[in-house]
């Protein structure tokens, strides 16, 4: 391990007190030497035992809650059970509801409701807060940080192009980024003011940093004398809260581990022992058996208990941080708190007309506010050790990774069916945080060096993942009997009332002739024993009026002019942190100078007359208005550009349709054509037919004359006749030989024959309607030059005849 202290031998007694649940002791503090100074400030047995844990006057179900062992307890005093209203869930106030008024400017004014509404929402307050550059990657020429941040918008940050020559545009856009002039008095304000006062109205809270090593998240939640950290800030602000409501009272109880190499520690106890973690009675709930938890009073008392956790903790120089931490550190604060008032009714007490006493609102509100300074994710390094404790710290920030992933999935709807909470102690640790009942605020911190510029991504990753994650943090306001402020409250009352009692009693024992000396001390004794108790309940419980008469270390108090003249050297320091620090140092100086240029220029900005400003606003308003009424006018009429659209489609169909009639108009002309073609060939056609049909008429002359006359057709009729036979003639017909269609284009003389050959009687005795009979229909055959009107098998055996016959 880094440089944690060996377990110094420490005897912690286990003291069996009859008179009660709590004592306190004048003894001072051995293994805190710092208690010495304010002892009744912590419990302790009454018999002198060493004992820092408050945990002694919880009763069992409270240290349950807590998280305190019960070994090495004092038995505690059953107290009769009462009844546990149930928890009374408040939902997040809205910003115009809170009350905490800012004095100031309207634009501090601006700032504080901006930061203050950060806070309210339901996401993680996510802040990226970019290092300063340090003396090694600082080089002459080149550009301090890869890193552009913009002065008007202080949400988004991306990669400066002319650092690096990245093409990389991506813009990341947070709650707040906070640039390397920035300090840690702002780093406050914009991640954790918001989130410390509403602990102190009854959420839990947690606050972490993140960031890969040596990038300023030691520096952030610490910081160092000349400039203190968050932890420090908040405690201040947290007093100064107390000291501002005069109408309740706090009971505030703080504890400290640090989570090295997957084992927990205590850095308020010296025995080395680990702490195991269980479940608590409620779903969800994890438990931190046997952690120290001591009650604070003061701001002086935290600091104190801080740099005793400090000087516990595992720190160890790596090749990038010469003081880097080697676990994670979990500073808690349970902060309990009551109207102030109410303690001086008992339980169960009763009017003289016998109606219970109320003592007014009897509601606790219980909060845990987590401060987390976790290690950075690391790389390999050159030394044994080191590279062993960053692989459990890598192992623990990569399961934390995954399950803000797996949050964020489910947060966007997502069927998330386990989150691996049980992967790494540090999730398991963070788990009622992280699965919703906590406002959470992370700073996640990048260096400004291109050598870093992955791990600085996927730090950026992260960051964009938590804020997909959704919280559901309500406040805690319970009437609890194990609540400690009431169990404290309850017994002043009961101390108060027994005193009372015995006061009124004293007289009579005086008075009773039997009551010796013995008995006379024994009760002064057990009264002195009440009167002490009562003191220390007192004590421990604050008010705004006493916590601003006790905590001499709020206001920092001028320093004397020898300490001035001459500060302490510390000549341990090597020449490099001395170096580092100076650069540290003149680098804020520098950024002071600038912040002070910046609010001078904006103070000369500023118009001396408030009149003339208003009218300038009033102005802006006006014509903001008529160009409000100018868009909703806009808004109401179709746009240029959708008008454009429709009027280019309808254009476009037009000229469609246009082309379609043309094309129709040039296939009518064409069909004209071919109906004034195909009439005029009708024309000619029906002339010819005419002309055929004429012919036929001669044919059909012909034969009813051959069939009427009995002499054969006389040869003027251009008839053939033979004599024994009556053949019938063959009827040669003149004409133009077109007048039978294009075949008969190669002779200029058609013949018409019969081929058949009968008698005439034959002939004469047929039947002229059985005509068809014999010959069937007639078709006209052309052959060589001659036409000749032939029966259908007489067509059929010249069809198979030479390939220039043809039919028609
Ligand atoms: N914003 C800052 N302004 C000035 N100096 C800073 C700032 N942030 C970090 N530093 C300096 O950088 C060094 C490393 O910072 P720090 O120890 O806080 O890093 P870390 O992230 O906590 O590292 P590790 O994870 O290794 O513990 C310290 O010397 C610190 O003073």
């Amino acid at each position: 391990m880094a440089t944690r202290p060996k377990p110094a031998p420490r005897s912690v007694q286990t003291p069996s007190t009859p008179g009660g649940p709590l004592r306190s002791s004048q003894t001072p503090n051995l293994a805190y030497p710092f208690l010495a100074d304010s002892p009744s400030h912590f419990l302790a047995p009454k018999d002198g035992a060493v004992k820092l844990k408050v945990k002694a006057g919880i009763s069992p179900e409270a240290r349950s809650r807590i998280g305190v062992t019960p070994s090495g307890l004092r038995p505690v005093t059953p107290r009769p059970i009462k009844r546990v209203a149930p928890p009374v869930s408040v939902p997040a106030r809205s910003r115009l509801e809170r009350g905490m008024t800012p004095s100031g400017s309207d634009d501090s004014l601006r700032a504080y409701a901006r930061e203050d509404a950060l806070g309210e929402s339901e996401a993680v307050l996510v802040t990226v807060r970019v290092r300063p550059p340090n003396p090694a990657e600082t080089h002459p020429g080149s550009q301090s940080s890869v890193w552009e941040t913009n002065e008007w918008n202080t949400q988004t940050i991306k990669l400066a192009k002319e650092a690096i020559g990245t093409r990389d545009d991506r813009e990341w856009t947070f709650d707040r980024i906070l640039d390397p002039m920035s300090n840690n008095g702002k780093a406050y304000t914009t991640s954790a003011r918001t989130h410390i006062r509403r602990a102190m109205e009854g959420y839990n809270a947690l606050i972490f940093a993140y960031g890969q090593t040596a990038s300023g998240k030691t520096h952030t939640l610490s910081g160092s004398p000349s400039e203190p950290g968050i932890i420090p800030l908040s405690i201040r602000d947290l007093f100064a809260q107390i000291r501002s409501s005069p109408d309740r009272e706090f009971l505030l109880r703080a504890s400290y581990l640090e989570l090295y190499n997957e084992a927990l520690l205590d850095l308020l106890s010296t025995d080395g022992k680990e702490l195991s973690l269980s479940e608590g009675k409620k779903k969800g709930e994890v438990i931190v058996n046997g952690l120290t938890e001591i009650a604070v009073r003061t701001e002086e008392d935290v600091k104190r208990l801080l740099s005793v956790g400090e000087e516990n903790r595992s720190v160890g120089r790596t090749d990038w941080n010469s003081r880097s931490s080697r676990s994670h550190c979990v500073f808690r604060l349970v902060i309990e708190s009551r109207a102030a008032g109410v303690s001086d009714v008992p339980v169960g007490a009763r009017t003289p007309g016998g109606r219970a006493k109320t003592g007014g609102d009897r509601t606790t509100r219980i909060s845990t506010l987590s401060i987390i300074d976790l290690a950075g994710s690391e790389r390999h390094t050159s030394s044994k050790e080191r590279n062993a404790e960053g692989k459990h710290i890598n192992q623990s920030l990569l399961t934390l990774k995954i399950v803000i992933s797996k949050l964020a999935d489910m947060a966007s709807g997502r069927n998330i069916s386990h989150i691996p909470y049980r992967d790494s102690k540090l999730t398991r640790l963070l788990q009622p945080s992280l699965s919703g009942d906590a406002l959470i605020s992370v700073i996640c911190t990048v260096s400004p060096s291109a050598v870093n510029l992955n791990e600085s991504l996927s730090t950026l990753s992260f960051a964009q993942g938590l804020k997909r994650v959704l919280l559901r943090a309500q406040k805690r306001e319970v009437v609890d009997p194990q609540a400690l402020i009431q169990q404290y409250q309850e017994e002043i009352a009961e101390l108060k009332a027994k005193l009372r009692d015995r006061d009124e009693g004293a007289s009579s024992v005086m008075m009773t002739p039997g009551a010796g000396d013995k008995g006379k001390a024994a009760s002064g004794k057990a009264k002195g024993d009440m009167e002490r108790r009562l003191e220390e309940l007192k004590s421990l419980i604050l008010t705004g009026r006493e916590a601003g008469e006790r905590d001499t270390g709020y206001e920092a108090r001028p320093l004397s002019p020898t300490k001035l003249e001459y500060p302490k050297l510390d000549y341990d320091q090597s020449t490099a942190d001395l170096q580092e620090s100076l650069h540290a140092a003149e680098l804020r100086i520098k950024q002071q100078d600038a912040e002070l240029k910046n609010l001078r220029r904006d103070l000369e900005a500023r118009t001396s007359r408030p009149d003339e400003r208003i009218m300038h606003l009033q102005d802006q308003v006006d014509e903001l208005k008529m160009l409000e009424v100018a868009y909703q006018a806009l808004l109401l009429q179709p746009s240029q550009k959708v008008k454009a659209d429709v009027e280019r489609e309808w254009h476009d169909r037009v000229e469609k349709l246009q082309e379609q009639v043309r094309s129709k108009q040039i296939w009518a002309c064409r069909l004209d054509e071919n109906v004034r073609a195909v009439t005029a060939e009708n024309k000619r056609l029906t002339a010819r037919c005419e002309d055929a049909e004429e012919k036929v008429h001669l044919i059909i002359d012909w034969l009813n004359t051959a069939l009427s006359s009995s002499s054969p057709p006389s040869p003027t009729s251009g008839l053939a006749t033979s004599d024994s036979q009556f053949d019938i003639p063959t009827l040669t017909v003149e004409a133009p030989s077109d007048d039978f269609g294009s075949l008969n284009t190669r002779g200029r003389i058609a013949t018409l024959s019969l081929s058949a050959k009968m008698t005439r009687d034959k002939f004469s005795n047929m039947d002229l309607a059985k005509l068809s009979e014999k010959f069937g229909s007639l078709g006209v055959k052309a052959r060589a030059g001659k036409v000749k009107m032939l029966s259908q098998e007489s067509c059929g055996d010249l069809a198979e005849q030479a390939g220039e016959d043809e039919e028609y």
